[in-house]
């Protein structure tokens, strides 16, 4: 095969030449020879060394399950091209066409991404109170336990027994960024707390309530794991707890149902303090609905609010969307 010759301390500039040329033989492995390096070139270049030379094919590694996978073929456009990764578990959303294949799906998953060991998928929508969904095991490890990394935190939790998603990482990675050195915070339905621990390396205190006891268990082993020692977790309905913490800033992440509790959260805040509010709602309008709920709330406890920010976190369903909205109470 066809080469270019080049000294070694040239080899990098030579190799981002060759591929602005468009003329470095793909799949190929470059070879060393002594103090120069050998590119494998698809035609002759003009104002190079050229040799002959035999190269060794690079096995390029599939990126995609899908690459790999065995389904019917007119299956094959149903086949999801994401899934959540937690930890070392993936959870993958099937259409039912494609259950019956589930196991070669976990298989070709596990097959192209080494560091996943167990995959699932949803069986359920999110559900009930603790906001948990049925998870169907696919391929790999029957565990649902893991340790997930997000924001420099490292969370542990049991994906069939508590809500967590990883597709929050950035909004509460911009919650961490609103908040102020020195502020107590009270994170209203925490989980296992991805929330409480980011933000308590800046605040002061931070009151994490959630009604699960398998997601209070879980925080309060990820408050071990992470010495978020100003973590105060709290087990219970927040209907409980409501009105005796005054914080600087309170977080609601429980967009179902945000709505019914924005009396305990306006409670809860000192005046002047700040709500980061969650809920669902239609595509085209999804503010407007929460945007009245919350100023009815303040106007029936005698305070009014300032609304700082909306905005859209994630699509949720086929044309509903998760929002955000931060509003001061005064
Ligand atoms: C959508 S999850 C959010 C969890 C966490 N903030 C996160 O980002 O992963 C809502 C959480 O609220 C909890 N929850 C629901 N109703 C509650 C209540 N009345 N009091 C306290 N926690 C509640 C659920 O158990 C669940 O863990």
């Amino acid at each position: 095969m066809l080469a270019v010759k080049v000294p070694k301390k040239e080899a990098e500039r030579v190799r981002r030449q060759l591929l602005e040329l468009g003329v470095l033989a793909e799949g190929y492995a470059v070879k060393r020879e002594g103090e120069f390096i050998l590119f494998p070139v698809t035609k002759p270049v003009e104002g190079f060394e050229l040799v002959e030379a035999e190269f060794e094919r690079l096995e390029r590694r599939p990126h995609s399950y899908r690459e790999v996978v065995e389904v019917p073929k007119e299956l094959r456009p149903l086949l999801p091209s994401s899934f959540d990764i937690v930890g070392d578990i993936a959870i993958i959303e099937l259409p039912g066409e494609l259950m019956p294949h589930g196991r070669a799906i976990g298989e070709a998953i596990l097959k192209v991404h080494r560091n996943i060991k167990a995959v699932f998928a949803k069986g359920s929508k999110v559900e009930g109170e603790y906001r948990v969904r049925e998870l169907v095991h696919l391929a790999g490890e029957n565990r649902t336990e893991t340790i997930h990394r997000e924001n420099g935190i490292r969370l542990k939790l049991d994906v069939a027994k508590v809500y967590y998603t990883p597709r929050l990482s950035t909004e509460r990675m911009r919650v961490f960024e609103k908040t102020q050195a020195g502020e107590v915070v009270f994170d209203m339905f925490s989980g296992v707390g991805p929330y409480s621990i980011l933000l308590a390396k800046k605040a002061k205190l931070v009151f994490a309530c959630d009604i699960n006891p398998w997601a209070v268990r879980y925080l309060e082993e990820n408050i071990r794991l992470n010495r978020a020692n100003n973590v105060v977790p709290i087990l219970g309905d927040v209907r409980k707890v409501a009105g005796k913490i005054k914080a600087d800033r309170v977080i609601m992440n429980l967009p179902r149902f945000a709505d019914r509790f924005l009396r305990e959260a306006m409670m809860s805040v000192k005046p002047g303090g700040v709500i980061h509010y969650y809920g669902f709602g239609p595509e085209e309008d999804p503010f407007s609905e929460h945007g009245a709920k919350i100023k009815a709330a303040a106007r029936e406890l005698g305070l009014s609010v300032e609304f700082l920010d909306s905005r859209k976190v994630r699509p949720y369903a086929p044309r509903q969307v998760n929002i955000a909205i931060d509003f001061r109470v005064l």
